[in-house]
């Protein structure tokens, strides 16, 4: 049995021999929060899509909970545990936040039964505690349709939250929101990794420092440093290949 929830090892991925992600090795212990970074096409995208099943390792292994993931499918993974937020919100405009997530407690109800079907005391308690933490109480009862951007991505961090993943993987989540939203799905993040395992993807680095506690940086398909933010901004490989030209096009 290891201590890790998720373990790479010596992970090669590639699309007609071109190597997206080389000889990669990466693991995260239950309850971690870990960010990666790295600069457009370092294989960020790849290495999630590894882990969730939608792209199979051409080399090496992703062990979650101990089990081999190969060969699994995207759904048999997602069943294990393992929960995916993607870049843009998906919600379900139609239905208040209170009707989504109780759709997404229950993942066998359909949406009609959800939105017509009472839901159970547990399943009400649920909601209300998830409504709470992702800050949507007072919004809970108007269609999602109406809300910001922001307000959009904190709902869907519940819905995942709501299917009880042991790893959520969350990829640009502050895209495109304001200071004070950014700072509100940051804290939401950090509120969740007091009970999940979570690794997210970002390019913010302002976010990146407010959350960030281990952070690896890809390179090429590969891990270039992994450590604590002010390890990393101080490693000299990684200032040259991202942070120096990222300073550099925020001063342009
Ligand atoms: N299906 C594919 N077929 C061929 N090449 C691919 C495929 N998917 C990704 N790549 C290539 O692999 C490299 C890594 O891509 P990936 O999307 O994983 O990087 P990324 O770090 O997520 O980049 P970004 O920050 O721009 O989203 C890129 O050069 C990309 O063009």
């Amino acid at each position: 049995m290891s201590d890790k929830i998720l373990q790479i090892e010596n992970l090669t991925v590639s699309f007609d021999g071109f190597k997206a992600i080389k000889n990669l090795n990466f693991s995260l212990d239950p309850g971690e929060l870990r960010v990666v970074i790295g600069p457009n096409g370092a294989g960020k995208t790849t290495f999630l899509d590894t882990i969730t099943g939608k792209t199979q390792p051409t080399i090496g292994r992703v062990i979650f909970k101990d089990r081999d993931l190969r060969g699994l499918k995207e759904h048999q993974i997602a069943r294990m545990g393992i929960g995916r937020k993607f870049q843009t919100p998906r919600v379900y405009l139609n239905l208040t936040p209170r009707e989504g997530l109780e759709l997404s407690c229950n993942r066998r109800k359909n949406i009609i039964g959800a939105v017509f079907g009472k839901p159970t005391t547990a399943e009400r308690r649920t909601v209300s505690g998830l409504l709470d933490t992702i800050g949507l109480t007072n919004k809970a009862d108007i269609q999602a349709a109406l809300l910001s951007h922001g307000e959009k991505q904190r709902l869907e961090i519940g819905m995942l939250v709501a299917q009880s993943p042991d790893l959520l993987l969350v990829d640009e989540p502050v895209a495109g929101l304001t200071d004070e939203e950014t700072e509100k799905v940051g804290d939401l993040l950090m509120a969740l990794a007091e009970s999940h395992s979570i690794i997210v993807i970002e390019h913010d680095m302002e976010f990146v420092r407010q959350i960030a506690r281990q952070v690896t940086v890809l390179h090429e398909g590969t891990v270039l440093c992994e450590g604590t933010m002010d390890e990393v901004q101080t490693d000299p490989h990684v200032i040259e290949v991202y942070l120096g030209h990222q300073d550099e096009a925020e001063a342009a």
